[in-house]
């Protein structure tokens, strides 16, 4: 079944409930830091993952001490859907675990 892009009401609606993220043009993104580099490197690990288990990926960026996501949905024609905001609760579940901010 085809995936909806969110509007922009509902986007700013769920953003409410995921602090730290946030709409970048049509993308939502987040950086978070970490204790070391090989920590943001299993939080890397671990994103994949579940990237992998949802069967929707974003963009993701390992710095030194940092790991960055961006993400959109490219069978919504690069939209923002519900796809996006699943991964990116995914991924701030997982990443006390990981003792990012
Ligand atoms: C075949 C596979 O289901 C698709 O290519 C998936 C994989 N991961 C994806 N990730 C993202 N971000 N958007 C998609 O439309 C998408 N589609």
């Amino acid at each position: 079944m085809p995936v909806e892009p969110l509007s922009q009401k509902e986007i700013e609606d769920l953003l409410a409930e995921l602090p730290g993220w946030s709409l970048q043009g049509d993308r939502l993104t987040r950086s978070y830091r970490l204790g070391s580099h090989a920590a943001a490197t299993a939080m890397v690990v671990h994103i994949a993952q579940v990237q992998d288990e949802l069967d929707h990926h974003s963009e993701l960026t390992l710095g030194y001490r940092t790991v960055s996501l961006s993400v959109h949905t490219h069978s919504a024609g690069g939209a923002v859907t519900a796809k996006d905001v699943e991964l990116a609760r995914r991924v701030e579940e997982l990443s006390a675990g990981h003792r990012a901010h």
